[in-house]
């Protein structure tokens, strides 16, 4: 059995408490791991460890040489490249097939973008004349913000951990991660990772444990962090929000999400059906981007529920390494009861099951896993439970729209605001929707195309602030003026 220890100053280190709690495998429901709970002593520790090391080397160090230590941190996750894939599909199930091609290679590429971000960004200078006839040069510096808490979901644990931790380390900071408790692996293995590159100690720290009275807390509300980034659940954020508050410290918040797709009868169909059967279903559906409602213009409206029908019921959910799984279970026994209890209301509120529902059958030594069948909807008002509120499963509810004006109001009558896929040839069409719709990303005839020097962030309450390229900088650092006089 494995055993998930806190790492703080360059230490794998238990607790005082004792407390310990189980890291489950979804895929079977067994217990893979026991996971050393961090109690007010470790996260003390680690913000310490944290605040000690930004007076140390870590923050004597160039540019040059911090951009040297995390391109050397990307290489060493490339050389483990299987040890992060079998601890990232342990705790989450997922296909093999989809953490080898995004999970994995994004932990190790979210080190390497920033360093070209923080190299090549410049900040401003002006020059002026004063009273006295005098000239005064102002320009800005770019200093890290200090300790920075990295609070993060299950979803894409190494891929969503290192986006934050990669920029923040980029711009001199030094982090404290708090993991999702469902998913410790492997933002515990980069610790060996950092030891591996000569990190200095204290610069990276992970804190196990769960939210409320625990590690999330402690770390959040802690006087000493300067900062925190977190991904998640809104009403998580909105708590995290408020701790915040007390000692003023920013927030950037990337949070739940309600996302459309928007269908044309001119698109083009086959790239439509495959990138609609990557967005509702893909990870499970457990991708805060992902599609739940789709709206399709009427003439196509039969054949696109048909096809999309098709798609899902060719995911056939399977262990992970298996050549022909296609879709995962979702990440524990208590997400399987939130989605089921969506489906089945979906069900009670009127709903057309076009395919799925309910728990897929599963061999016998699989049955103890969470897992949901692909399901598709439709017949529902725009009022419906699963049409309004996020579910985070394999699913979407379709239904049909006549012209631009109606999906537009009902894609923005929504409190989340992350993300549209728009599928159509019209592409004067696409951009005037897209200006429209009240979302933080917009696709056209794609989804999931990442540049990641371009912002990345949800309106509404999906999200506060924004995250990629320079965007990363505005929040990992603080620009101070210095005025010269001469
Ligand atoms: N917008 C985005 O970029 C994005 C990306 C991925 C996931 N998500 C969202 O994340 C959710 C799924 O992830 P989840 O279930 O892990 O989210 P969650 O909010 O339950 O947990 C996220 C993290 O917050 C911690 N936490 C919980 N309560 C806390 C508290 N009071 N104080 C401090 N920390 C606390 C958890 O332990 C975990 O580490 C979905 O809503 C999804 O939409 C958003
Ligand atoms: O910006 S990305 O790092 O690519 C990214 C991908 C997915 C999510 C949501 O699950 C968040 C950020």
């Amino acid at each position: 059995m494995k055993e998930f220890l806190n790492f703080i100053n360059g230490e794998y280190v238990k607790n005082v408490s004792g407390k310990m709690f189980d890291d489950i495998n979804p895929v079977n429901g067994q217990v893979i791991g026991k996971i050393y709970e961090a109690g007010r002593p470790e996260v003390d520790a680690a913000v310490a460890a944290a605040k000690a090391a930004l007076k140390g080397d870590w923050g004597r160090i160039s540019v040059v040489e911090r951009a040297k230590l995390l391109d050397a941190v990307a290489g060493e996750i490339n050389r483990r490249f299987d040890d992060f894939l079998q601890a990232e599909i342990a705790d989450t199930g997922k296909p093999a097939s989809l953490a080898s091609h995004i999970d994995i290679p994004r932990g190790a590429a979210n080190f390497q973008i920033f360093i070209d971000t923080i190299k090549s960004t410049a900040t401003e200078s002006f020059n002026m004349r004063t009273p006295d006839g005098k000239t005064a040069l102002s320009y800005g510096v770019r200093v890290p913000r200090g300790v920075i808490a990295v609070v993060c979901p299950w979803n894409l644990p190494l891929l969503l951990m290192t986006w934050k931790v990669g920029p923040a380390l980029a711009c001199g900071n030094t982090v404290v991660v708090k993991p999702s408790e469902e998913t410790p692996a492997t933002a515990t293995l980069l610790g060996e990772v950092m030891n591996a590159v000569g990190m200095p100690k204290g610069v990276y720290n992970v804190v196990h444990g769960f939210g409320p009275d625990s590690a999330g807390a402690f770390l959040t509300s802690h006087p000493d962090v300067n900062g925190i980034t977190f991904t998640g659940e809104t009403r998580t954020g909105s708590a995290i929000m408020k701790a915040a508050a007390d000692g003023v410290r920013p927030v950037s918040l990337e949070m739940g999400g309600k996302n459309a797709a928007v269908v044309f009868a001119d698109c083009d169909f086959q790239v439509t059906i495959d990138t609609l059967t990557r967005s509702c279903f893909e990870n499970a559906g457990q991708v805060c981007l992902g599609t739940e409602r789709v709206y399709v213009e009427r003439p196509i409206f039969e054949k696109v529920v048909a096809a999309l029908k098709e798609r899902a019921e060719s995911m056939k959910p399977g262990l992970p390494f298996e050549k022909d799984t296609k879709i995962g279970p979702v990440i524990s026994k208590e997400h399987q009861e939130k989605v089921l209890g969506l489906y089945k209301s979906a069900k009670d509120e009127g709903a057309t099951i076009v395919t799925g529902g309910g728990v897929p059958d599963m061999p016998e030594e699989l049955k103890g896993g969470s897992w949901v069948q692909p399901t598709i909807w439709t017949g529902l008002p725009e009022t419906a439970t699963v049409v309004t509120e996020e579910i985070f499963g394999p699913c979407c509810h379709i239904s049909p729209f006549d012209s631009e004006e109606e999906v537009l109001g009902k894609v923005n009558a929504n409190r989340y605001g992350l993300a549209t896929a728009i599928f159509t040839q019209d592409i004067s069409r696409a951009n005037r929707l897209a200006h429209q719709i009240e979302v933080g990303l917009c696709w056209i005839n794609a989804w999931f195309l990442r540049d990641l020097r371009t912002p990345f962030g949800g309106s509404k309450q999906s999200g506060i602030g924004r995250e990629g390229g320079v965007h990363s900088l505005e929040f990992y650092t603080e620009l101070r003026n210095v005025m010269v006089k001469f």
